[in-house]
């Protein structure tokens, strides 16, 4: 009888679920590329440990030489082996400080299951729930915002009844009913189509991928992770005539619903960075994903979940901020909304900008920071599901500045994935992670605020900007990140990740 183990990964604040099936073999986890799990953390050996399952069984074997693997309540002595049970407890110290174990690996469940399963897979905590729905038992389902359909997305982007899916004849079809904002099929608007199997849906805020008759989907609960593989933007350069890389090779993952500052000195890359994001200029060479798919040739339906607030704010100064977002409203809005859904909508957007009381107010009368706020607001009626801004606080007065970053952080708690672009270091404190872009696009830092200084040994986040405009100094941070815990689990999802590591970076240092 094949069985699971299902491990909770925790370094920091960051929690990840791996399962790992019976019949793949045994797991090695350590440093070396040659591992199924790669962790490259300081004190962790090539090979630190291996995860195998006999006659039923799970066990965990230390195989590292120098770095001990610590078990329940005691180290493991070289080359030992322990049955493991749900609860036992497997940590690694990368500090060197054998009193504190940084990374824990905790048995949550070990299940029987029928026949064989598929390899080793990630799964998303809290993020989202995976659905499928069997096309061919129920012949035709029916995909929109109203109370009737099958799979019902709760959008104002999406129509009361969008598209559906049906199974005739043996053959899979989709076919749009009119929606305002578009059906698509690997990227095509389309109005009607044949499904083949794999095919990628996108209607506004949802992917659906098909199958076997089956249409899978992730239900979100609200922001989307983004995935940068070895991200490129390369240039000819208007001095040398030469190629340059203005965004050099960057990885890294946001998390759903997580809120993400990038900065970085002037020229280093933020806005080249965001282009490729947006896809407004994607990258030359590397792979962007919005929840693990690849967003290259999907654009259009990528769309759909971006919101983007630019430095400057373009509304009408003579409407009020009701009648301002009503008019956005009723263009992004799906065409056969009510006028109660739309006043709904917007009542909404006022609230989730803390703007309530001011829906009667001119825009021209509002404050650089309210304004702001409505421009935001204006996003949000398109219910995003990454919100993307552009220097929103250049301008603003300090505690302005505050509380922006105050709304930021709520709104990635409730209602979308955040990434910001700023120059403005003083309340830092309030995002989850910081990307810090060192001269030539190089990511030289992704991580939380409170280990910044530490990691770049410095006590005023200005020395950091000095640093980071010393080519010798970028190329040592931009390996010292292939070594961080937000690298390395990023790696351990996307293999391909760390190619880039491999070739840029000894890492055996
Ligand atoms: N064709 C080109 N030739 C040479 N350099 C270029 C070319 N195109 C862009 N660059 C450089 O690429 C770098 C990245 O520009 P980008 O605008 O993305 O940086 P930024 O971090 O957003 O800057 P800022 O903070 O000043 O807005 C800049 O130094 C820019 O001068």
């Amino acid at each position: 009888m094949a069985s699971e183990i299902v491990f909770l990964i925790t370094e920091q604040r960051n929690k990840q679920r791996i399962t790992l099936p019976s019949d793949r073999g045994a797991y090695r986890f350590g440093r070396s590329a040659q591992c199924e799990y790669v962790l490259r953390r300081n004190n962790v050996g090539d090979r630190q440990f291996t995860i195998a399952c006999a006659d039923g069984q799970w066990t965990i074997t230390d195989d590292s030489s120098d770095c001990n693997t610590w078990y329940n309540n005691r180290y493991l002595t070289a080359g030992e082996t322990c049955a493991l049970q749900p609860g036992d407890v497997i940590g690694l110290n990368t500090d060197g400080d054998a009193a504190t174990q940084e990374i824990t690996f905790r048995v949550e469940e070990i299940r029987t299951v029928q026949g064989s399963v598929e390899g080793p897979r990630q799964e998303q905590t809290d993020a989202a729930v995976l659905r499928e729905v069997d096309i061919r038992r129920k012949k035709r389902v029916l995909i929109g915002r109203g109370d009737d359909c099958d799979i019902k997305l709760v959008s104002d982007r999406v129509s009361r009844h969008h598209c559906e899916v049906v199974y005739r004849d043996g053959q899979f079809e989709v076919r749009d009913l009119g929606s305002t904002n578009g059906t698509y099929v690997d990227g095509v608007r389309i109005s009607r189509t044949a499904l083949r199997s794999g095919a990628v849906i996108n209607v506004p805020t949802q992917v659906f991928a098909f199958t076997g008759g089956l249409l899978h989907y992730h239900e979100h609960k609200s922001g989307i992770s983004v995935q940068l593989l070895n991200v490129y933007k390369t240039v000819q350069d208007r001095n040398t005539g030469k190629p340059l890389n203005i965004v050099d090779g960057t990885s890294l993952e946001i998390e759903p619903n997580s809120f993400v500052v990038l900065v970085g000195g002037s020229g280093t890359g933020k806005s080249s960075l965001l282009t490729c994001i947006t896809g407004t200029d994607p990258c030359t060479a590397g792979s962007v994903r919005f929840d693990g798919l690849e967003t290259r040739g999907n654009r259009n339906a990528f769309d759909a979940v971006l919101g983007y607030v630019p430095q400057r704010d373009i509304m009408h100064d003579n409407l009020t901020v009701e009648q301002s977002l009503t008019f956005t409203a009723k263009l992004r809005i799906a065409h056969d909304a009510s006028k109660a859904e739309i006043a709904a909508a917007v009542a909404h957007a006022i609230e989730a900008v803390d703007l309530t009381g001011r829906e009667k107010t001119l825009i021209s009368q509002l404050s650089g920071g309210q304004k702001k706020r409505v421009s935001i607001a204006m996003e949000l009626l398109a219910s995003p599901r990454l919100l993307i801004l552009d220097e929103p606080t250049s301008g603003l007065s300090p505690d302005l500045d505050r509380s922006m970053m105050e709304l930021c952080r709520k709104l990635s708690h409730q209602n979308c994935t955040v990434l910001m672009v700023t120059h403005n270091m003083s309340n830092i404190n309030l995002c989850d992670k910081i990307a810090f872009l060192g001269v030539g696009g190089v990511l030289c830092y992704y991580g939380p605020p409170e280990n910044l200084h530490s990691y770049f040994d410095v006590e005023l986040t200005s020395d950091i900007f000095e640093k980071l405009r010393v080519p010798e100094l970028v190329e040592q941070y931009r390996c010292q990140y292939f070594t961080t815990p937000e690298f390395n689990r990023l790696a351990a999802a996307w293999p391909e990740a760390a190619q880039e590591a491999d070739k840029r970076c000894d890492q055996s240092n």
